[in-house]
């Protein structure tokens, strides 16, 4: 397997929240997140990039690896530490001026199809999604599940992984079997009844990932 073109990431991200607000990541980096997504969708670059600087603030305070979702020109502009695209963002995105600019990419695939096309971009991390149904997204695919999912890691040896999909905190050890190196949630936490008491336990059962 080739390696990331673009700079590394920790083999392990960790615990990965993915979430839809400043205030969400202010929490999670304050109780111990060190890996986090801003995923605001389908507004225009005006309307968001107060929210990505206030992010990009928090996460060089806490240290921590935030991924701006879609935004990966406000991303370049405010020196993010990476940028997270899908497939149909690979398409309109200028991938070369997110590596000149030295920021981390991660990229979603949901099967083999995908991962070929995104591992000849040579990004920071594969998403490997959705593993099981999620309500979160609505998914054009059927999810992979945990055989596919072990599959997948297994070809891409120790290129840096993340499960993405209806990942509850049930569901962690079998995902953590697989060997993925980062666990990427909205749901749990989002929506959890006490997301502090979430995000404590799946930070125990994950890890904040490596330095
Ligand atoms: C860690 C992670 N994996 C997958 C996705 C999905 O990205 P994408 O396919 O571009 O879809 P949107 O999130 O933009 O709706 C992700 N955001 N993060
Ligand atoms: C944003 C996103 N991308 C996915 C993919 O498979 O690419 S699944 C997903 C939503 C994940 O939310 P939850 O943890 O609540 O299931
Ligand atoms: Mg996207």
């Amino acid at each position: 397997m080739n390696k990331p073109a673009f700079p590394t990431v920790p083999q392990r991200l960790g615990l990965y929240p993915v979430v839809d607000s400043v205030e969400w990541i202010e929490r999670l980096l304050g109780a111990g997140v060190r890996t986090i997504q801003l995923r605001i969708k389908d507004k225009h670059d005006d309307d968001v990039e107060g929210d990505i600087v206030a992010a990009i603030k928090l996460s060089q305070q806490y240290q921590a690896r935030l991924f701006i979702n879609d935004y990966w020109r406000l991303a370049i502009k405010h020196r993010a530490y990476g940028v997270h695209l899908g497939q149909e963002d690979m398409d309109v995105a200028n991938l070369d001026a997110i590596r000149d600019a030295g920021l981390r990419l991660g990229l979603s695939t949901h099967d083999n199809m995908e991962m070929d096309r995104a591992l000849m971009a040579r990004p920071s991390y594969i998403a490997l999604g959705h593993v099981f149904p999620t309500n979160t997204k609505q998914m054009p695919s059927a999810p992979q599940g945990l055989a596919q999912l072990a599959a997948h890691i297994k070809t891409l040896g120790d290129y840096p992984t993340v499960a993405i999909g209806g990942i509850s905190i049930e569901r962690v050890p079998s995902v953590l079997k697989t060997g993925v190196g980062g666990v990427a949630v909205v749901s749990a936490i989002t929506q959890a009844a006490d997301w502090r008491a979430a995000t404590v336990q799946l930070l125990e059962l994950v890890g904040a990932g490596d330095e």
